[in-house]
């Protein structure tokens, strides 16, 4: 093992120590990758659904993205916000919130950078934005030492935070102060995560960033899938068998999006040009994601060249379609536009699918109980659809996987609340009655399944977390 390395290493087990959430046995380790800079190795085989680590957040707080929802800086609730009494101007939920010692520490260094008398109530969102790189200030110094280890970016568009608190707040800070907020954005835009905090039905998403993830470089066909718990760590998972000596990759994009928009975001956001084994297939093992209806033949058309970044389809057209938001609307688009011009496989298509799922049994007018039957059909379709596709890119036990067989399970079990299994058990037909058996193993398949991947997501359903075998992944 080469020396810096061995210092990551040490550094990061420390690092686990110290948060008390290493495992005795660790099945993974950090060795120089092949694809340039480290990577977490296999130590051992790791089956589907093994935990292979649990990660706490070094520094975590709201997103950079202009488009963020306000939220408490302390507990990340979107209801009830006030702004702090101290004028700090960040939203607090509560007296308790507001005196608590994360808050109370931002608090005075912001308001020790602003000139007298300054009034930020407008700018809340924007102060929200920069608060994640500037809670690093507070690290100690084995926590600064292990941001310092990994991976930045050199670009100088990373950063923006920092021209935000000098140019919009005309903050006053010290020439340290600056260079470490430079240099700890530029690493939370090469290795944070987005969080998820919150309930089934309340949920905030946040930027944290973890130093054993940070180590883990990305494939587009994920060997692992993660959540987060109740406590903000992150639980890593074997999402299909990971053998020895393997390297443990997540994936840093959305899986269902095709080559070209996989490949140029990765290049954008993360400045490599992924080559994994599903780019370099026109038909990402048979996904087809980028296909596009052939219009002269009943064909579809892949690109010849995937890796070619350049490239000058049209989409932009298609894509209004995100702003739509009637159910029917969106089936009307589906059904009548979009297939005109890409198969069902497109990610278009499948993105927009993805969206109905969503809405058919949660949107007024299209809850469970009140879906026309045409509707509940065609939602369990696009379940199936959906997880077939999966199962094509070789993603194994994902998150969204997971998401879907839990679907899939309410559509099952909404047909059976609607009795329409009804006549067929009545009859005493044998062949009827192992439809019955099928349907029942299926749905009591499909459950367990999606009962396993949920197990420690914080967001997970209230009837899945009831089925939990361990109720926090260090219980015994
Ligand atoms: C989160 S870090 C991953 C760990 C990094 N290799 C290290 O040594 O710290 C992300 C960076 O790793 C590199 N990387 C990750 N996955 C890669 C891949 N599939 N191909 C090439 N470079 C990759 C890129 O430089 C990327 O910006």
């Amino acid at each position: 093992m080469c020396e810096s390395v061995k210092r990551t290493d040490n550094m990061v087990n420390n690092y686990l120590k110290s948060r008390e959430i290493i495992r005795n046995e660790k099945s993974w380790d950090i060795r120089m990758s092949k694809l340039g800079g480290r990577g977490i190795f296999a130590t051992r085989d790791i089956n589907p659904g093994e935990v292979i680590f649990v990660d706490s957040p070094i520094i975590i707080g709201p997103r950079a993205r202009s488009d963020s929802s306000e939220i408490c800086v302390n507990c990340y609730r979107r209801d009830d916000l006030v702004k702090c009494s101290k004028k700090c101007g960040l939203p607090v939920c509560s007296v308790e919130c507001e005196n608590s010692e994360t808050h109370k520490k931002e608090c005075c260094l912001l308001n020790s950078w602003k000139k007298e008398d300054s009034d930020y109530s407008d700018l809340t969102g924007e102060l929200l934005r920069c608060l994640t790189p500037v809670r690093s200030l507070f690290l100690n110094e084995n926590d600064r030492n292990l941001v310092k280890l990994l991976k930045s970016h050199s670009d100088p568009k990373h950063g923006f935070e920092v021209d935000l608190l000098k140019e919009k707040f005309n903050f006053r800070l010290s020439e340290d102060e600056e260079i470490f907020l430079r240099f700890v954005c530029s690493v939370l835009d090469a290795n944070a995560f987005e969080v998820v905090v919150g309930n089934e039905t309340k949920q905030s998403a946040l930027r944290g960033l973890y130093p054993l993830s940070s180590l883990a470089n990305h494939n587009c066909s994920p060997n692992t899938a993660h959540i987060f718990d109740n406590k903000q760590r992150m639980i890593v998972r074997a999402a299909v068998f990971i053998a020895k000596d393997a390297e443990i990759f997540h994936s840093y994009v959305r899986i269902v999006w095709g080559t070209l928009t996989r490949r140029y975001l990765l290049y954008l956001t993360k400045h490599f040009a992924c080559g994994c084994e599903r780019c370099c297939d026109p038909s990402e093992f048979g996904g087809k994601l980028s296909g596009l209806k052939c219009q002269g033949c009943p064909g579809i058309a892949l690109p010849v060249e995937p890796l070619q970044l350049k490239c000058n389809w049209e989409w932009s057209r298609v894509q209004n379609i995100d702003e739509a938001n009637d159910v029917q609307e969106m089936f009307k688009f589906l059904d009548e536009k979009l297939s005109q011009l890409v198969p069902p496989t497109n990610q278009i298509a499948v993105e927009l699918k993805y969206k109905l799922v969503w809405r058919l049994g949660y949107r007024p007018g299209y809850l469970w109980k009140e879906l026309s039957l045409e509707y509940l059909e065609r939602k369990e379709a696009i379940c199936r659809e959906l997880l077939e596709l999966l199962s094509r890119l070789k993603v194994g036990q994902c998150k969204m996987r997971g998401l879907l067989l839990y679907e899939l399970y309410l559509c099952l079990q909404e047909k059976q609340r609607r009795g329409l299994n009804e006549s067929i058990e009545i009859n005493n037909n044998n062949e009827d009655e192992s439809e019955i058996c099928n349907t029942k193993n299926e749905m009591k398949t499909i459950f367990d399944e999606a009962v396993d991947i949920s197990t420690f997501d914080v967001g997970a359903s209230q009837e899945l977390k009831n089925n939990w075998k361990k109720a926090d992944v260090f219980d015994l």
